[in-house]
């Protein structure tokens, strides 16, 4: 695998190596021990899965301490821009974003550390998108703020009026009220 470095140090994309023949082609998708060498620490423990239409947006999530996560994302079917944000105090890189396309052609994986928010929207016209998370789901801990937060001032590549969102997603706080809220100094 390829590892590629971003405008965010620890925000990594990743690359398999996919073998091509008549068949079709094959790719070791996620190697434990290949992650640890080559991009982060940690041990994954859950795995989720989403599916989306054009349009729909999700984020900006994160969960909070002491159940933070990290998140290894990627794309099987379609195409998103994805994003992870910088929300860790303190950091030369705070609020910044990382926004990357993945997709089922591209294979790309975006690894989104401890201490980032992370939201995808879908550009195609269905997209399924799977994702692990290094610390087990904990629900009434989740910390979010809104998609088009003007601090953080994501550019989102299609006309915003056609975001779909979620009941909840539609509600949240800004970036800086997040952050107040969410002891962010101990989020990573
Ligand atoms: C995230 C999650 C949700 N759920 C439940 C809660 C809820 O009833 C239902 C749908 O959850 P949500 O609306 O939060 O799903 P969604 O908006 O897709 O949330 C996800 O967005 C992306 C961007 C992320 O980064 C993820 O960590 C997660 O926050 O699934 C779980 O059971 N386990 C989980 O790990």
């Amino acid at each position: 695998m390829n590892v590629i470095e971003t405008s965010i140090p620890e925000v990594k994309i990743i690359e398999p190596k996919v073998f091509g023949d008549s068949r079709g082609c094959f790719f070791e998708s996620h190697s434990h021990k290949n992650f640890i060498e080559k991009v982060c620490n940690t041990t994954f423990v859950q795995d989720n899965e989403s599916h989306s239409q054009f349009g729909v947006l999700r984020g900006m999530h994160y969960q909070l301490a002491p159940y933070t996560q990290s998140k290894l994302v990627r794309v099987v079917q379609g195409k998103v821009l994805d994003v992870a944000v910088d929300m860790r105090t303190g950091s030369p890189t705070f609020g910044k974003y990382v926004a990357v396309e993945l997709s089922a052609e591209n294979k790309r994986q975006l690894f989104v550390p401890r201490g980032f928010a992370h939201g995808f929207l879908t550009l195609s016209e269905e997209a399924t998108f799977l994702y692990k998370c290094d610390a087990y789901f904990v629900p009434n801990h989740e910390g979010a703020f809104k998609w088009d937060d003007p601090t953080v001032n994501i550019q989102w590549p299609i006309d915003l009026s056609r975001v779909i969102l979620s009941e909840k997603d539609k509600t949240l706080p800004t970036f800086e009220e997040a952050i107040a809220f969410s002891y962010a100094d101990s989020l990573y």
